[in-house]
């Protein structure tokens, strides 16, 4: 899993840029994604993290930095036919699979909305066969297709949203929120759609949530953000195990606990920002304290971060 698909450099996205109010949402961040993996992305609300999906599929244009998709520039495509292709191979799910689906279009032509715009069937049966054949591999039947939005749930629409970013044949899907306005017992359905839709076709997910324990379950790495900033980077095994970012440690202190024994003494640990000057300090940078565990920090709490690793290392 070594091959970049993605490499996200110093990505910028300022709202308001120029004026007072100024909101850095995306605030300086860079890492890459691999081939086949799933990335999750979490931070507690507002901290950039939809922002940053938006800015690299391009919804958003970049207020500084680059976006580079097998190497290529997708902020600055050479010509036409390379623009389209980043639109076809960089998909987006998102949140409300209502809102994002439109109330008076079949679902049939909705699923088939990116095969017209791409030009992906040769003949109106062959459009039909597609979205069918997309309807079967969520989940759903080929009956669907004559109806409309409304006639399904929560779950059921979040996978024609799904079908409908499968249509155009992507490698990279950027799934925002996809899980959080369905019932509990139908996250984990998505969820394994998801996660088996990725083993059939290789996709590659930039994962965005909230839900610690969910983006756990589906992440092979996760990323932590920050008011705009990426804070920590690295496994979600090792995320979880060894947290090094004192903003990460107290977000994961907030995970309520399965037994509620534990659960009542469970304190969230204080982050207080102040305690970072990563504004003014120019040293501040992503370190990797250990090997692909990537933390924001100066260079001194790099060396006391890896004093303390070595010092568990000896106890242990
Ligand atoms: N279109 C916009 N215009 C101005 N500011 C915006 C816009 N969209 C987002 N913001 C601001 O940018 C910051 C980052 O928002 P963003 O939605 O990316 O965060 P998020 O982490 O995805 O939050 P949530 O989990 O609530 O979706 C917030 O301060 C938000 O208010």
């Amino acid at each position: 899993m070594s091959e970049k698909l993605l490499e996200i450099k110093n990505l910028k996205l300022h709202f308001n840029r120029g004026k007072k109010n100024e909101v850095r949402a995306v605030n300086d961040i860079s890492f890459d994604i691999f081939k086949g993996e799933t990335l999750g992305l979490v931070g507690e609300s507002g901290c950039g993290k939809s922002t940053t999906g938006r800015t690299i599929i391009r919804l958003y244009n970049a207020t500084d930095g680059e976006v580079l998709f097998k190497g290529e520039n997708v902020h600055n495509a050479k010509n036409k036919e390379k623009t389209l292709e980043f639109n076809r191979s960089m998909q987006m799910i998102f949140q409300d699979p209502y809102a994002s689906l439109n109330p008076r279009k079949k679902i049939i032509d909705i699923i088939a909305e990116g095969i017209d715009l791409h030009g992906l069937a040769k003949s109106k049966e062959e459009r039909t066969k597609m979205v069918h054949d997309l309807l079967e591999t969520v989940g759903l039947n080929r009956d669907h297709a004559g109806r409309y939005p409304h006639e399904f749930s929560g779950g059921q629409r979040q996978r024609i949203g799904i079908a409908r970013a499968l249509a155009v044949k992507p490698e990279f899907i950027i799934a925002d929120e996809p899980i959080s306005a369905l019932d509990v017992s139908i996250q984990a359905q998505v969820v394994n759609l998801l996660k088996k839709l990725q083993r059939e076709k290789g996709l590659t997910y930039l994962f965005i949530a909230h839900d610690l324990s969910m983006v756990k379950y589906i992440s092979d790495r996760i990323g932590v953000m920050y008011f705009g900033r990426l804070v920590e980077l690295t496994t979600s095994e090792e995320l979880y195990k060894n947290p090094l970012h004192p903003y990460t440690k107290s977000l994961l202190s907030s995970i309520p606990l399965p037994d509620p024994e534990h659960e009542r003494k469970r304190r969230r640990i204080p982050y207080n920002p102040d305690d970072h000057d990563y504004e003014e300090n120019e040293n501040v940078e992503m370190r990797e304290v250990n090997p692909g565990h990537f933390v924001l920090c100066s260079e001194k709490e790099f060396k006391e971060m890896n004093a303390t690793a070595s010092q568990a290392s000896t106890n242990s």
